[in-house]
Order: structure tokens, then sequence, then C-alpha cells
């Protein structure tokens, strides 16, 4: 399968706001695009998407130039072979489920990169809806039907503008596996905008923040959500690797680099498949000997790489390196003092398990 890098140069002019971007996306993986609200994250997503003309720049995919300001050049949207998602993606209320994905299909099938209609289906278990209206659907089913309608009609990149916005927690947790088996099972490139740093770290290898119409970083999802102060208190993402599911228990086992970590059962994810983990930095304690007696089994090895009072606060923010992961733990500057924490420090981080859940 083709698939081509995305080479933003964009300059987008509102009155009291101006997106100013230059950034090229990899071929292949999904980018999250991060940011406070009118930071211009819905924006970028519709240059790309050719919904706004940029005043200025260039937006070229592989070979293909969708936008060149200086040549006149401007592709209209239903020429880019882009999927998108927004947070208002609806279906035709008067087809059937099957016919709304019928209808993508024959667009698709003018592109060169159409998938098939069973394979879709089946990717996100829709066999059982096929005959329903949209209008009977749950919140999270529509969804699913709607990123199935989206991947038929053949798009060559995926802009996923908030696909979970207004659903609740159940729902959310219960679309994410799809998400993510979309991400990797039909290999395109997405962006993907979230304000959710736990989404951006289940789903984006990287993850670009936007600040005030710029992107202000860019880089693995796992650096940049932890970079300080870009992601304030936002949690740090482990990355490991699943290596068992255990029925009885309820427990799926993932080996980081520091240890293991056990989360609540996620038996759709594949044994052996990477994944990344998110960490509430309130969840994590800290102890500087090997705890025993305690009710919370994950325990890793890492290193204190900063020990930082916040002012004004009891909290103070330490920083570990966990196997090449930062790691953020929040602890009363009390407990910091006592533990006598200094960078380079070997310790144990306890992890909670349920931070790992909703
Ligand atoms: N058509 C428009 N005309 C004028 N201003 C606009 C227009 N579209 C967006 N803006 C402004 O541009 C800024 C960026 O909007 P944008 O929707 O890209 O932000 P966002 O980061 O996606 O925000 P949110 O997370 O709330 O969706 C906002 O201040 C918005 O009011």
């Amino acid at each position: 399968m083709r698939s081509d890098a995305l080479e933003v140069e964009a300059v987008v002019r509102y009155r009291d706001f101006t997106l100013d971007v230059a950034q090229r996306f990899p071929p292949s993986g999904c980018t999250a695009v991060f940011g406070p609200s009118g930071s211009g994250k819905s924006t970028l997503l519709r240059a790309v998407a050719g919904f706004v003309r940029p005043q200025a720049g260039r937006i070229a995919f592989g070979e293909a130039v969708w936008f060149e300001a200086g040549a006149g050049r401007f592709v209209p949207p239903h020429r880019r072979p882009v999927g998108s998602v927004f947070q208002d993606g609806r279906l035709f209320p008067h087809l059937s489920v099957e016919r709304n994905l019928a209808y993508a299909q024959k667009r698709g099938q003018r592109r060169e990169q159409a998938f098939g209609l069973d394979e879709v289906v089946e990717a996100f278990a829709l066999g059982d809806l096929l005959s329903r209206s949209p209008a009977t659907l749950s919140g999270g089913e529509g969804r699913r039907v709607a990123l199935a309608r989206t991947l038929l009609c053949g798009p060559r990149l995926l802009l996923l503008d908030e696909p979970l916005a207004g659903l609740d927690g159940g729902r959310k947790a219960e679309i994410l596996p799809y998400l993510e088996a979309l991400i990797a099972r039909f290999a395109l490139p997405v962006l993907l905008v979230s304000h959710d740093a736990r989404e951006a770290a289940l789903l984006a290898e990287r993850t670009a923040v936007m600040s005030g119409g710029r992107i202000a970083a860019f880089g693995p999802t796992a650096e940049v959500l932890s970079a300080e102060g870009i992601a304030g208190h936002a949690g740090s993402v482990l990355t490991g690797t699943v290596a068992g599911h255990d029925e009885e228990a309820w427990l799926t086992t993932i080996e980081t680099g520091a240890g293991a970590v056990f989360v609540p059962l996620a038996r759709e994810r594949a044994v052996g498949a990477a994944v990344r983990l998110y960490v509430d930095p309130r969840n994590v304690a800290l102890a500087t000997a090997p705890p025993r007696g305690l009710s919370i089994r994950n325990v890793l090895s890492a290193q204190v790489a900063s020990v930082q009072p916040e002012p004004g606060t009891a909290f103070a923010e330490i920083v570990l390196d966990a196997a090449g992961d930062p790691l953020r733990s929040q602890i009363t500057k009390a407990a910091a003092a006592e533990l006598a924490l200094d960078e380079g420090q070997a310790v144990f981080a306890l992890i909670k398990s349920a931070s790992f859940d909703d």
C-alpha cells in the first residue's frame, strides 16, 4: 500500500486569529493534534481537507500538491483523497446502515485505495447493525458506522476531529479499541484532534501540541506530553508490549522496560502488540526500598530525574526515568523531603492499576 508524507505550510488569517504552521507529518501512523480550545487544531485540519483556503503557503501529500499560494493552485476537498470524521459527522438518516456504507463504497471505488466492504464491516463489528436505521443506533454504534463509512470512501489520509467528543466514559472506552485497530490495520496516516491527553497517549505515536495558531512542540507522544510546561499535569505515557491475558484474574499484563504492569483485562489487544499506557501522576507513589505487604502490584524500577516543588501547593512533581520513558509522580513536598529524593537515585514507582482504566 502506498503512503505519503503530508507537508503543511499554511497561514490562515481570521480577524482575531492566525494559524501559522510549517510541519511535515510522516507517511504512516497517528499524529495527535493536541492543544487548548481555540489554538487552531480544527483550522489546521480544515486547511488540509480543503475546507479552508490559506492565504499563504503550500500543502502537499506525496507528489500531489493540493494547495500552493504562489501558483494559485487549490485542489477542492472532494478531489483530495482525505477521509474526515468531524465532530458532527452525520449519516444519511433515511438510509439503512448498509446503504450508508454502500453509498460510501461507490464513491470509494473511483479511488485506487478503497477497502473492501466485508473487511470494514468486520473491523468495526457492524454485521448485526446493517439493516438498522441511523436513528436507532447508540452514540457509540453511530461513531463506528461513521468511521467505517469514511474508510470505504477510499482515503489515503484520515482526519479525525475529536471522534470521541460527546461520548461518555463508557462509550469512549468502547470505541477506543476500534480506533486503535483502525490505525494499525488500515495503515493510513491519521491526524487526530484531541483535548484528552489520555486519548492522545493511547492512539498516537506522535503528538503536535498547538498553541496560539502555531505548533509549539512536535515529537513522540511520550516525550511531548511529558515535557515540562506543555501538558501541565497531563500524565505520563509508558510504552510496553502485551505479555498476556489472565481471564480469571481479569487482568492483562503489559511488559514495560521498567517492569510488568497489570491493567484491567483488555482482550482486544493482541499478545505481542505494542501499547502505550497513560498514567496519572496522582496515581504514582514512590518508595526507596522494595515495597512489601501492599495492595498495589505494579511496581516499576526507576530513577529520579528531577524533583520540582510546585509553588503555593503542598505538592512536588517528581519526574522519573522508567527505562527511558519519563514517568511523573505527584507526591507531597513533605513526603519528598522525608524520602530525601535526589537526582539519579534509584526508586520504586508504585502505580495503582486503576490508573489505566477510565
Ligand atoms: N470562519 C472563521 N472566522 C473567524 N474566526 C474563526 C473561524 N474559524 C475559526 N475561527 C477562530 O479561529 C480560532 C481557532 O479555531 P479552531 O476551531 O481551529 O480551534 P480549535 O483548537 O480546534 O478549538 P476547539 O478545541 O475549541 O475546537 C478560534 O479563535 C476561532 O474562533
